[in-house]
C-alpha cells in the first residue's frame, strides 16, 4: 500500500461509520459548487471515507439549471429554425438564440474549466480540459439538431463532469479512485416512476466493481430498457446514493449537504426548533410524505432491503453530529416534529363513499382522508386529475384551498392525550378536520387558512416542549454509583420532567455498557454485571462526542483522577458533568481554571453537590451566598464523614484500626482510607469549598496534617489494610494527650479569608468537650460559615457527611436541578450561512 493509501485508512479509523467498510457518501450541488467547496470536500472524504466506500455526486453547483436553460433555449431555437427553412433565410430571431445558446454553453464550459484548472495539477486539467472541450463539441451539435431526443443525454453532463473531476483530484492528492457513469449499470424497471430493475442492475455493478479504490459513481442518471439516458427526477442523487446502498449492502449512507440535519420544525421559521438526531424510518418517510424539505419517500424507500441506516449531515460543518434515520429503540420513538403545507385542496364528494373512495386512495394518495366523512386532502396540482377522474362517476365534487399542520412522531396518532394537546394548541384556529394518517404516525389539522409561521411556531412550543432527550451516562459503578443506581428509577418516576431521561450507559475502570436505545433501570447493575464490554477511555470518549442526544450528562461517581482527566473533552463537546469525585475540582489552579473556561464555552453544566458534605446542601449555600452579594470570610468546621465517625467513636477501649474496618465496610471512607487519614481528602474539601467562595487557591497553599505514618503511606491497599494495627498506638497517644487536657481530638478545616489575608488548614485539633465540632452524631460533617451577611452569628449547616444513601442523594439532587435547567434551555440552531 502506498503513503496515500495509508492516509486514507488512517484517516477512516477516526470515522464514526468505519466499522463497516462500503458506504455510501453523496455531496449535493451546493457542496460542490465552488474549488473551496471541492477541497471541503476533499477535508470529508479523507476524514470520513474509507476506499472501498462509494461516493455519489450531484452536479456542481447550478451546473442542472444551466443545462436546463440550455435545453429551453435549444428549443426555442428549433422553433425559430423550423420557421426559417420556410422562408429559406436564417430568422434574426433565430441568430439571436443561436448566439444565446452558445454563450450560455460557452459561461458553462467556462466555469468547468475553471473548476479543473484550479484544482488540478497541469498535466490532468489539460486531459479533463480536453474531454470538456469534446463534450462541448457534442452538447452543440446534438442538442441544436435533436433537443428533445438529447434532452437525458445533456442533463447527464452536469453529473458525469463533478464525478470526472473529483475521480481525477482523488487520484491526484488522495487514493486511488475511479468514476462509473451510472448509465453503465442502472437500469430502471419503470421509467415514469423511477422503478430500478435491482437485479440486473445488481449484476452490472457487481462486474464493474474495483476494491481497494474510491468509487464515484454519477447520481440523478440512469439509463432505460432502450438504452437510453434517463433521469432520477427531483432530488434524484439522494435517490442514487440510497440505490447504491442496496446495490452494494452498504449499511450506512451519509447525504452530505446544506443542511447539518432533521430538525422538529423547518428551523428557518422555527427558531426553536430541535435537531433529531435520531428518526425511525417510519417517521422520516411521514415527515418525508408531509413536506420535509430534505427527505423524500423515494429516497428512504431503498434503505428498508438491507436496514441500512440514512444519516444528513453538514459538508459545511462536518464535524457537527447530524441525523441519523434507520430502525431505533424507545427513546428515538419519542421524537416529535411538528411540519406544515400550504397550497392543499380539501375535495369532498358523495363518490369517496365506500368503493370508489378506496380506489381514489389508491390513486391519488392522499395526504390524508376520510371517506365516511367524504373528503380527501391531496396538494394543488393533482386537483385537475382528481376532476376529471371523478367526472366519470358524476358525482358533485367540492374543492376548497386548505392548509394543514401536522404532529409526526413514532404512533403519535395511537398515544392518548396527542389529539386533545393538538386540538388545545390549535384552539383559537379554524380547523375544518383533525385526522390522524393511516399510518398512525401523524395527527394532521386541516386548516381553513394558510399556516403562518407564528400559528407554526405556537404549534411547535406546545407540542414539543417536554420531547427533548437527556441522556445519563454514569462512571464508575462501586460503593455510591450502585446506590446511585438503585435510586434512579424511583427518582426518575418522581420527578414531574424527567421522564425525558434515560440511562444509556455505565462505564467501569476497564468496561462499560452501552445502549444507544437506553439501558432497563430496573436490572442496570446485573446488565452492567453480565454485558459490559472492555472498554477504555478513548473509546468511551469516541461514542460520548458523537452521542445522538440533546443533552448528555456524564455523572462521575469513580475516585479516579484518570477519569477526571476526561472532564475536557466532556466540556469540548458540550457535555454535562455531575460530580462526586472530588479530584477536578481540587486539581491545579490552571487546569481547574480551563475547565471552567471549556465548560463555559460549550455551555456545559458542571455541578459537584457531593463533592463535599455528602448530600449536605454546601457548595450549593456558598454559591447563593455569593450570588445575592455576599463576601465570605470563614468557613470551619469538621468535613469528613469517615473522620468524624472514627473520633466521635473512638474511645481507646477497642483499638482504632477496628473501627476503621468498620467504617470501611458500612461505605463511609474513600476507596483507600488513607485518602482520609491523611487529611488529603478535607484538604481536597476545603480547597473546593475556597474555590466555590471565589478565592484562587491550590492545594499547596493548604496546610496539612498527615496522620499516617510514613512506612505505611506507600504501601499497597490491602498490605495497609493489613498492617493497619500499627495505626492503633499512634492514635491512642493522640487521644491520651488530649484527655489529659479534658479534650476531645478532631480533624477540623479551616480556612479564613479576613483583611486580605488567607488561612488555610486541616489538622488534627484538641478540642473542649463542650465545643460545637465535638457534639455531633458519628459521620456528621459541620460547616460553619461567617460572611457579611453571617458576621458574628455564623451560618451553620450539619448532617451526615458521608455514607452511601446520602451521597447518592446528594448526586440525585445535582441530577434533578441540573435536568430542571437543561429542560428550559432553548436549542441554538446554527443556520448555515
Ligand atoms: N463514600 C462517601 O460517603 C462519599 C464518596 N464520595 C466520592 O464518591 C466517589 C465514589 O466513591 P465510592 O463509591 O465509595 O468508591 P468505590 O471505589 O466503591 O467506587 C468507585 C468505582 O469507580 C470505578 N472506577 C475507577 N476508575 C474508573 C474509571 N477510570 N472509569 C470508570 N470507573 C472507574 C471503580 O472500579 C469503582 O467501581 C469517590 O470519588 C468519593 O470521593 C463523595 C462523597 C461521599
Ligand atoms: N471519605 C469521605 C467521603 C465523602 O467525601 C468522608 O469521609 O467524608
Amino acid at each position: 500500500m502506498n503513503d496515500e493509501n495509508s492516509a486514507v485508512l488512517r484517516h477512516a479509523a477516526k470515522n464514526h461509520l468505519a466499522k463497516l467498510a462500503g458506504n455510501i457518501h453523496k455531496f449535493g450541488g451546493s457542496s460542490l459548487a465552488t474549488a473551496t467547496c471541492i477541497e471541503r470536500v476533499m477535508n470529508i472524504i479523507r476524514e470520513h471515507c474509507q476506499l472501498n466506500d462509494i461516493i455519489v455526486v450531484s452536479a456542481n453547483g447550478t451546473t442542472t439549471n444551466a443545462l436546463f436553460h440550455l435545453h429551453q433555449l435549444s428549443l426555442s431555437y428549433a422553433v425559430q429554425q423550423s420557421e426559417s427553412l420556410v422562408t429559406g433565410v436564417e430568422s434574426e430571431p433565430s441568430k439571436t438564440l443561436r448566439e444565446q445558446f452558445n454563450q450560455a454553453l460557452r459561461a458553462l464550459a467556462g466555469e468547468q474549466k475553471s473548476l479543473i484548472e484550479a484544482l488540478l495539477n497541469a498535466s490532468t486539467a489539460a486531459r479533463l480540459s480536453e474531454q470538456l472541450a469534446s463534450d462541448v463539441q457534442v452538447i452543440s451539435q446534438q442538442l441544436l439538431a435533436n433537443p428533445d431526443r438529447f434532452k437525458n443525454d445533456l442533463l447527464a453532463y452536469g453529473e458525469v463532469w463533478s464525478a470526472r473531476l473529483l475521480s481525477a483530484l482523488l487520484n491526484e492528492s488522495v487514493c486511488p479512485s475511479y468514476m462509473l457513469d451510472a448509465r453503465e449499470f442502472l437500469l430502471l424497471a419503470d421509467e415514469k416512476a423511477s422503478v430500478i430493475d435491482y437485479a440486473e442492475s445488481g449484476r452490472a455493478f457487481a462486474a464493474l466493481q474495483k476494491r481497494n479504490s474510491l468509487l464515484i459513481v454519477t447520481g440523478y442518471i440512469a439509463r432505460n430498457k432502450d438504452n437510453q439516458s434517463c433521469t432520477l427526477g427531483r432530488n434524484g442523487s439522494d435517490y442514487s446514493a440510497t440505490i447504491m446502498a442496496a446495490l452494494s449492502k452498504a449499511r450506512h449512507v451519509t447525504l452530505w449537504t446544506d443542511v447539518d440535519g432533521i430538525y422538529s420544525a423547518d428551523p428557518r421559521k422555527v427558531p426553536q426548533a430541535r435537531k433529531l438526531h435520531r428518526l425511525p424510518n417510519a417517521v422520516a418517510r411521514e415527515l418525508g410524505r408531509l413536506g420535509n424539505p430534505v427527505l423524500h419517500a423515494k429516497t428512504l424507500q431503498p434503505l428498508t432491503q438491507h436496514n441500512s441506516h440514512l444519516h444528513v449531515a453538514s459538508s459545511f460543518a462536518a464535524d457537527i453530529s447530524g441525523s441519523e434515520i434507520g430502525h431505533f429503540g424507545h427513546i428515538a420513538k419519542q421524537e416529535l416534529a411538528v411540519t406544515e403545507l400550504n397550497d392543499l385542496i380539501l375535495a369532498c364528494s358523495n363518490s369517496f363513499y365506500g368503493d370508489s373512495g378506496q380506489r381514489a386512495v389508491q390513486e391519488f394518495a392522499p395526504i390524508c382522508y376520510n371517506l365516511e366523512q367524504g373528503y380527501l386532502l391531496i396538494p394543488q396540482r393533482q386537483q385537475k386529475a382528481l376532476s376529471q377522474w371523478l367526472a366519470s362517476y358524476g358525482n358533485q365534487v367540492s374543492f376548497q384551498p386548505v392548509a394543514m399542520i401536522a404532529v409526526v412522531g413514532h404512533s403519535v396518532a395511537t398515544q392518548g392525550d396527542m389529539r386533545a394537546r393538538f386540538k388545545k394548541a390549535l384552539r383559537q384556529q379554524k380547523v375544518l378536520h383533525f385526522q390522524p394518517a393511516s399510518n398512525k404516525h401523524s395527527y394532521i389539522a386541516i386548516l381553513a387558512e394558510p399556516c403562518t409561521t407564528e400559528l407554526l411556531n405556537t404549534v411547535h412550543t406546545r407540542m414539543t416542549k417536554d420531547a427533548k432527550n437527556i441522556a445519563l451516562v454514569v462512571a464508575g459503578v462501586g460503593n455510591i454509583g450502585q446506590r446511585f443506581l438503585t435510586m434512579l428509577p424511583k427518582q426518575l418516576a418522581r420527578v414531574t420532567g424527567l421522564d425525558n431521561v434515560h440511562l444509556v450507559a455505565l462505564a467501569g475502570r476497564t468496561k462499560a455498557l452501552i445502549n444507544t436505545d437506553g439501558i432497563d433501570l430496573s436490572n442496570a447493575y446485573q446488565d452492567y454485571q453480565q454485558q459490559a464490554q472492555v472498554c477504555d477511555s478513548t473509546h468511551l470518549l469516541r461514542w460520548l462526542s458523537k452521542h445522538p442526544y440533546d443533552e448528555l450528562i456524564v455523572v462521575d461517581i469513580t475516585a479516579s483522577e484518570a477519569f477526571s482527566n476526561l472532564y475536557h473533552d466532556f466540556f469540548a463537546h458540550g457535555i454535562h458533568v455531575i460530580s462526586a469525585n472530588k479530584w477536578a475540582a481540587s486539581s491545579s489552579t490552571d487546569n481547574y481554571q480551563q475547565l471552567l473556561a471549556t465548560a463555559e464555552k460549550n455551555t456545559s453544566l458542571w455541578l459537584g453537590n457531593a463533592t463535599v458534605g455528602a448530600g449536605l446542601p454546601i457548595n450549593r449555600t456558598i454559591k447563593e451566598l455569593l450570588d445575592s452579594g455576599d463576601e465570605i470570610t470563614e468557613i470551619s468546621g469538621i468535613f469528613s464523614g469517615t473522620l468524624s465517625w472514627l473520633f466521635q467513636y473512638y474511645d481507646g477501649e477497642s483499638p482504632f484500626s477496628q473501627l476503621l474496618a468498620q467504617a470501611l465496610a458500612e461505605g463511609i471512607t474513600e476507596p483507600d482510607p488513607r485518602e482520609d487519614l491523611s487529611g488529603r481528602d478535607v484538604q481536597r474539601k476545603l480547597l473546593i469549598l475556597a474555590r466555590a467562595a471565589g478565592v484562587s487557591l491550590s492545594l499547596q497553599d493548604i496546610e496539612c496534617q498527615n496522620l499516617v505514618p510514613e512506612s505505611l503511606c506507600d504501601i499497597p491497599l490491602a498490605e495497609f489494610l493489613q498492617r493497619s494495627t500499627e495505626l492503633d498506638e499512634l492514635f491512642l497517644q493522640h487521644l491520651q494527650r488530649a484527655k489529659a487536657k479534658g479534650c476531645a481530638i478532631r480533624y477540623v478545616a479551616r480556612f479564613i479569608n479576613k483583611n486580605d489575608k488567607i488561612v488555610a488548614k486541616v489538622s488534627l485539633e484538641q478540642l473542649s468537650e463542650q465545643h460545637a465540632f465535638t457534639q455531633l452524631t458519628p459521620c456528621d460533617n459541620v460547616f460553619q460559615i461567617n460572611s457579611q451577611w453571617y458576621q458574628d452569628n455564623a451560618l451553620i449547616i450539619r448532617g451526615p457527611g458521608a455514607g452511601r444513601d446520602v451521597t447518592a442523594g446528594g448526586i440525585h439532587a445535582d441530577l434533578v436541578a441540573m435536568c430542571q435547567q437543561l429542560n428550559h434551555r432553548q436549542p441554538q440552531v446554527k443556520l448555515p450561512a
